[in-house]
């Protein structure tokens, strides 16, 4: 089966269930930031998000700045949201625990 976009409705009840997360201005896509203790706990959980990614074959735009991770995520295939985007969240959210 080809990888379909969320509906708006599907969205919509995607980001209700992840709080931490909220629509980029101007694109369809989620972000979080993520501040961790120091650089070696934020690398830890970008190691253990890089090993899901290329599992997963989805793989998140981040930029981190020592203690400070800024993840977004969107499927760049569709160009916009879908499943795999709502998936690498609910993982990210699980391991990091904030
Ligand atoms: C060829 C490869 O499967 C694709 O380019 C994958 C890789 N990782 C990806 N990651 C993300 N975030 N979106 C994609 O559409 C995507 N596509």
């Amino acid at each position: 089966m080809t990888l379909q976009k969320l509906t708006a409705q599907e969205q919509t009840d995607a980001l209700a269930k992840l709080s931490a997360w909220s629509l980029v201005d101007g694109r369809e896509a989620i972000k979080r930031t993520l501040q961790f203790k120091d650089f070696n706990e934020a690398f830890g959980f970008m190691t253990r998000v890089a090993l899901y990614a290329d599992k997963h074959d989805h793989h998140p735009e981040w930029f981190n700045v020592y203690n400070r991770v800024e993840v977004t995520l969107a499927t760049h295939d569709v160009q916009g949201l879908s499943i795999r985007d709502v998936k690498l969240a609910q993982f990210i959210d699980e391991i990091s625990k904030q």
